[in-house]
């Protein structure tokens, strides 16, 4: 069976920050709290809405609530596709996964409903055999058990996770399989850990090409898997 290219969203796929900052600002704002600056908003991304709520709000000494939460996700979602962009020759990438007959899936710790809609707002939607959000499973990253639903869910076999952040390097071995760390994303250098990275959008193919033709382990990564 086909390798499955299991892919995080914000930070590796799409520069969500713009959408994500604006809807943070206009909360702070609707409290009469200070905005943020991009570098801050930036480091607050990750680990879902419900902690990006809370690290902005605990930043301006606030604490956050459920209806701060909820509002937030409304307002998100409703703008979530204004000014967040593919990454430069992201298209360009999946589409010669696809050619190379790799199957694609997304695992992303933002929610499945704004995280479909973004897919779908670019036209790659129908690329991704399986959209497995931050609650689409009671469980997401750093948990293993994420990543392994959402590779069930695009029918499984031998799988790398390829993402941005350490929760992804964290989910990903966690669950047995390979990954690689995206240097072009909002996570710091050192969450690659000893994950091969693609310094630029144009190392991933080859390097997952890499990857997946040394089935028994080497020095870019540990043995591929099947589940
Ligand atoms: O929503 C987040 O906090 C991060 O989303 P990601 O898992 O696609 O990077
Ligand atoms: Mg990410």
């Amino acid at each position: 069976m086909n390798p499955v290219i299991l892919l995080d969203l914000d930070g590796t796929l799409v520069d969500s920050v713009p959408d994500l900052h604006a809807a943070l600002d206009r909360m702070l704002l609707a409290r009469d709290l200070a905005p943020l600056s991009r570098a801050e908003a930036t480091a607050m991304i990750g680990d879902g809405v419900r902690a990006l709520v809370e690290r902005a709000l605990a930043a301006r000494g606030a604490v956050a609530d459920e209806a701060a939460i909820t509002g937030f996700l409304a307002d998100y979602e409703a703008h979530a596709a204004e000014e967040t962009r593919l990454f430069p020759g992201i298209a360009a990438a999946l589409a010669e996964m696809v050619e190379r007959g790799w199957r694609l899936a997304v695992c992303t710790n933002k929610p499945e409903r704004p995280a479909r809609a973004i897919l779908e707002g670019f036209g790659i939607g129908h690329l991704f055999a399986a959209i497995g959000g931050g609650d689409s499973f009671p469980v997401r990253k750093p948990d293993p058990a994420h990543v392994l639903a959402t590779l069930a869910a695009a029918g499984g076999g031998t799988a790398v996770m390829v993402g941005d952040h350490a929760n992804d390097m964290l989910a990903g071995s966690g669950a047995g399989l390979p990954v690689v760390f995206c240097g072009w994303g909002y996570g710091t250098g050192a969450m690659a850990g000893a994950a091969p990275v693609a310094a630029m959008v144009s190392d991933l193919v080859p390097l997952l090409a890499r990857l997946l033709a040394c089935p028994l382990g080497g020095p870019l990564g540990g043995p591929l898997r099947t589940r």
